[in-house]
């Protein structure tokens, strides 16, 4: 069984939502993001996320656009994060997923990203930017490897989200607002509308991402999803410590926080 399918198994019978946070592969530099993985584990993660860098995020906001260019400027490449992901292994059983925009797959080679990726130990990717045209072949190749495409919908997708979630694997990760990520005070969709809607087109457990900053804000939208994606608010902390053992301390802390209330 994928990790994954696993994860929320297990959540499911205890009556609990999945805790996914995000972090860039590679900022401050790859050997933390080792330990940060760790850190998060311990603290409750239960998916996840590992950005790999790239020039042109155009769906991400300042905070994780700033963390790509410093990983990117540290010279991280992908066989960098597929090493420290066979690390990660050597330890850590958590569910872990890739992040990443599709022209980085694309140069790479498709199938020799998704090869390295399950040898590795990952379980998922979501590409934000996959043209519609494109995914089918990227989803069959992904399959061989057993590696799970995540589908992606938007309050915008409505009529689309059908299309979507077909053939989709493991989750789908509801983009809570429409813009880039970010840390937010507020969200301003309905959720609970957006999450029913979503719910009459697929069985899949629903992850809710975007904007989510704090335990406030997963305490008042865990009732409508089945885990709460935080990205920005953890970069920012990867941002603001002083070094290194501040860094995973806050991090871990700020996880343990969130997971609490999950
Ligand atoms: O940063 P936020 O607003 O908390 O959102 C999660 C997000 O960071 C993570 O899932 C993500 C990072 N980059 C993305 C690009 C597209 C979709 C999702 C993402």
């Amino acid at each position: 069984m994928n990790r994954i399918d696993l994860r929320f198994k297990i959540l499911r019978e205890e009556g609990r939502k999945a805790m996914i946070p995000f972090i860039v592969a590679g900022d401050p530099e790859i050997e933390t993001t080792i330990e940060l993985v760790e850190a998060m584990d311990e603290a409750g993660a239960d998916i996840i996320e590992l950005g790999i860098p790239y020039s042109d995020p155009l769906a991400d906001g300042p905070i994780i656009q700033a963390s790509s260019t410093k990983a990117l400027l540290n010279g991280v490449k992908i066989p960098d994060i597929m090493e420290a992901v066979h690390k990660i292994r050597e330890k850590s059983d958590v569910p872990l997923i890739y992040l990443v925009y599709y022209n980085s797959v694309f140069r790479y080679g498709i199938e020799r990203f998704m090869q390295e990726a399950k040898k590795a130990g990952i379980d998922g990717l979501i590409i934000p930017d996959l043209p519609l045209e494109e995914r089918e072949e990227l989803m069959k190749i992904a399959g061989n490897y057993e590696v799970y495409l995540i589908p992606l919908v938007a309050p915008t997708s409505q009529e689309r989200i059908k299309k979507i979630c077909e053939n989709g694997k493991g989750f789908v990760y509801c983009v809570s607002t429409t813009g880039v990520t970010g840390v937010r005070q507020d969200i301003e969709t309905n959720i609970k509308d957006y999450m029913d809607i979503i719910s009459k087109y697929t069985d899949m457990p629903k992850a809710l991402g975007f904007g989510i900053s704090d335990s406030e804000m997963a305490k008042k939208f865990k009732p409508y999803c089945d885990g709460i994606i935080v990205g920005s608010a953890i970069v920012k902390k990867i941002d603001e410590g002083k070094n290194k053992t501040e860094i995973i301390d806050n991090v871990k802390k700020f996880v343990k926080e969130i997971k609490d209330v999950l």
